[in-house]
C-alpha cells in the first residue's frame, strides 16, 4: 500500500519504519526539519530498541516529503502520530491534531480519490465525530465515509519495546467511519504484523473509549498489586509476590502487569487515568475505581518516605538509586522516585540520587536540592537509608559487602522490586516492598 505518516517521533517513526520494512511505501512528514534531514541522510534521530535495524530494512520505501500536499497526493492513507498533551483538568488537547488536520484538507479536497485519514495519537472519546469529521467535511466539502474515510486506530506499545509491540500485537483497534476504512486499515496491519492479532473492528467512539479504558484496566491492575503489597507488609511471614504469582496463574486475571512496587509512571499511564475520569464526568458519570487506581498509585512515594523518616531523621543522607519511570529508558515523566526525592529534600534529608541514564533530567527537575552521582557506589556512601527504585539489571549485580564498608550499621535499604531478596544484607536493616517482615522477639 502506499501510506503517509504525519509525525515521526517515538511512536509515529517506528510505525512508519514497521510499514516500510514490510514493504509498503511510506512517505513520512514531520514539521521539524531536523527529523526531516536526519532520515532523508538515513540517520535515525530516535533512540528505541530495534528501530535503528528496522530502518536498514526499510529506507527504500521510506521517503520523506516536505508537505502535507506531498504526504496525501503519494499516498491512499495518511495516519496522523502527533502529540496530544494533557490539559490541567486530564483531558488530551488536539490542538496539534486540528493543526495537521487542517493542513491536509487542500490536499484531500483536491483528490479525485478516496482517502483515509487515520488519526492514531490519543484522543478524548468524542473528538472523531464530534471534532474532527465536522472539520474535514467542512473544509474539503466532501462527504465523510462517501469520499473520504475517517478511521481511529491507537496503539498498545511500551517505550523501549515500540517495535516488538507493534509488530506482535495481541490486537489492533480500529475505528472506523465506514466498512471500506475499517477493511483498508485492517489489511495494512495484517500484511505487517508478525502475529495474527484480533481485528477490533468498530465505531469511532467505541474504539476511543476502548483506548483509554484498556490502559485504565491494566492500571487497575497494578494498584490492585500495590494496595496488596502495603498490606502484606504489615502481616508478618505475608509475601506480595507468592499471592500475585498465584492469582495471575488464574486465567481470569492473568499474570501480567501484577507487579507490586514503586506503581506506575510515565508519559502515558497516569495521564490515561485522568482522562478517563475526565471523559466520565464529561457525561455525567463517576469513574469510581479509576480514582482508587489513581489514590493506590499516588500514596506510593508517601509510603516509602514513611518507612525512610521512621528509621532516620533529616539532616540524615538518604540514596536514591533509579530516577527513570522504568528501566531502560531517560524518561522521568511521572516517576515516583522524583516525588520521592523532592519529598525528602523538602523537608531537609540529603538526597543522593544514582541513575544509568536519566541523571540530566532529573538534574534539570531538582536542580541544586539534590546531589547527582555517577556510580550507585558514589550515591550511597555515608547513607543512613537506600531506596531502590527503578528496576535496572545493574543494581540486582550491587556488591552488598562493598555497600556495608561505606554506610552506617544498620541502614536500611528499602527495595522497591524486591532485587536483593536473595542478597546476605544482615548487616542492614532490610525492607522489601510488599513484604510484612517476622518481628525479631
Ligand atoms: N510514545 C508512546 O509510548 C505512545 C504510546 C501510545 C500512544 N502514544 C500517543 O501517540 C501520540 C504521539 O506520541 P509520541 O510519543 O510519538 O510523541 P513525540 O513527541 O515523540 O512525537 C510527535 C512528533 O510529531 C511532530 N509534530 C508535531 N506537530 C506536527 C505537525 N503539525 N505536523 C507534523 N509533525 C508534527 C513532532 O515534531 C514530533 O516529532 C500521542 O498522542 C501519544 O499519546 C504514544
Ligand atoms: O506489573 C507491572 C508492570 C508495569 N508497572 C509500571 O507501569 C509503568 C508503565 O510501564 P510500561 O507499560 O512498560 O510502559 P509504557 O511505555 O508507559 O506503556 C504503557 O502506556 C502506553 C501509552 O498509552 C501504552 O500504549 C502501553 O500499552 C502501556 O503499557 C512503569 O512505571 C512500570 O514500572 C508496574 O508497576 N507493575
Amino acid at each position: 500500500m502506499n501510506i503517509s505518516v504525519i509525525g515521526l517521533g517515538k511512536l509515529g517513526l517506528c510505525t512508519a519504519a514497521c510499514f516500510a520494512a514490510a514493504g509498503h511505501h511510506v512517505y513520512g512528514y514531520d514539521l521539524s526539519d531536523y527529523f526531516r534531514n536526519e532520515l532523508k541522510a538515513h540517520r535515525n534521530p530516535i533512540d528505541e530498541t530495534g528501530l535503528s535495524e528496522l530502518l536498514m530494512s526499510g529506507w527504500d520505501t521510506l521517503h520523506i516529503v516536505d508537505s502535507y500536499d506531498a504526504a496525501v497526493q503519494a499516498s491512499d492513507a495518511t495516519l496522523i502520530i502527533v502529540p496530544t498533551p494533557s490539559l490541567s483538568d486530564g483531558r488530551f488537547t488536539n490542538e496539534y491534531l486540528i493543526t495537521v488536520l487542517e493542513g491536509l484538507a487542500p490536499a484531500i479536497k483536491a483528490k479525485d480519490s478516496f482517502h483515509i485519514v487515520d488519526v492514531v495519537s490519543t484522543v478524548m472519546p468524542g473528538s472523531c465525530d464530534g471534532i474532527f469529521k465536522p472539520l474535514l467535511e467542512q473544509a474539503t466539502g466532501k462527504l465523510c465515509g462517501r469520499d473520504f474515510g475517517l478511521v481511529y486506530n491507537p496503539e498498545f506499545i511500551a517505550l523501549g519495546s515500540v517495535v516488538r509491540n507493534f509488530l506482535n500485537p495481541d490486537m489492533v483497534l480500529i475505528g472506523a467511519s465506514d466498512e471500506r476504512s475499517g477493511s483498508t486499515v485492517r489489511e495494512l496491519y495484517a500484511s505487517t504484523c508478525k502475529t495474527k492479532p484480533t481485528m477490533a473492528v468498530m465505531s469511532l467512539v467505541n474504539a476511543e473509549i476502548t483506548k483509554i479504558s484498556l490502559n485504565c484496566y491494566v492500571t487497575m491492575k497494578i494498584s490492585y498489586a500495590n494496595g496488596l503489597a502495603a498490606i502484606c507488609e504489615q502481616v508478618p511471614g505475608a509475601d506480595v509476590d507468592t499471592i500475585t504469582a498465584a492469582i495471575g496463574a488464574d486465567s481470569r486475571v492473568g499474570n501480567k502487569y501484577l507487579k507490586g512496587g514503586l506503581g506506575f509512571g510515565g508519559p502515558c499511564f497516569p495521564r490515561d487515568n485522568l482522562a478517563f475520569q475526565s471523559f466520565a464526568e464529561e457525561f455525567g458519570g463517576e469513574a469510581l475505581l479509576g480514582k482508587a487506581v489513581v489514590a493506590v498509585n499516588n500514596s506510593i512515594p508517601e509510603r516509602i518516605f514513611q518507612k525512610i523518616s521512621t528509621h532516620c531523621a533529616p539532616p540524615a543522607k538518604v540514596a536514591l538509586l533509579g530516577l527513570s519511570y522504568k528501566a531502560d529508558t531517560h524518561i522521568i515523566e511521572e516517576s515516583h522516585s522524583i516525588m520521592l526525592a523532592k519529598l525528602l529534600s523538602t523537608v531537609g534529608y540529603q538526597v543522593t540520587l544514582h541513575d544509568p541514564r536519566a541523571l540530566d533530567a532529573a538534574r534539570a527537575v531538582l536542580g541544586d536540592h539534590v546531589t547527582c552521582t555517577l556510580s550507585p557506589y558514589d550515591c550511597l556512601s555515608g547513607a543512613s537509608a537506600i531506596a531502590l527504585l527503578t528496576d535496572w539489571p545493574e543494581y540486582r549485580e550491587l556488591d552488598w559487602s562493598r555497600i556495608a564498608a561505606l554506610v552506617p550499621a544498620y541502614s536500611i535499604v528499602i527495595d522497591s522490586w524486591r532485587i536483593a531478596l536473595d542478597k546476605n544484607l544482615s548487616a542492614f536493616t532490610y525492607i522489601p516492598l510488599g513484604v510484612g517482615i517476622p518481628s525479631k522477639e
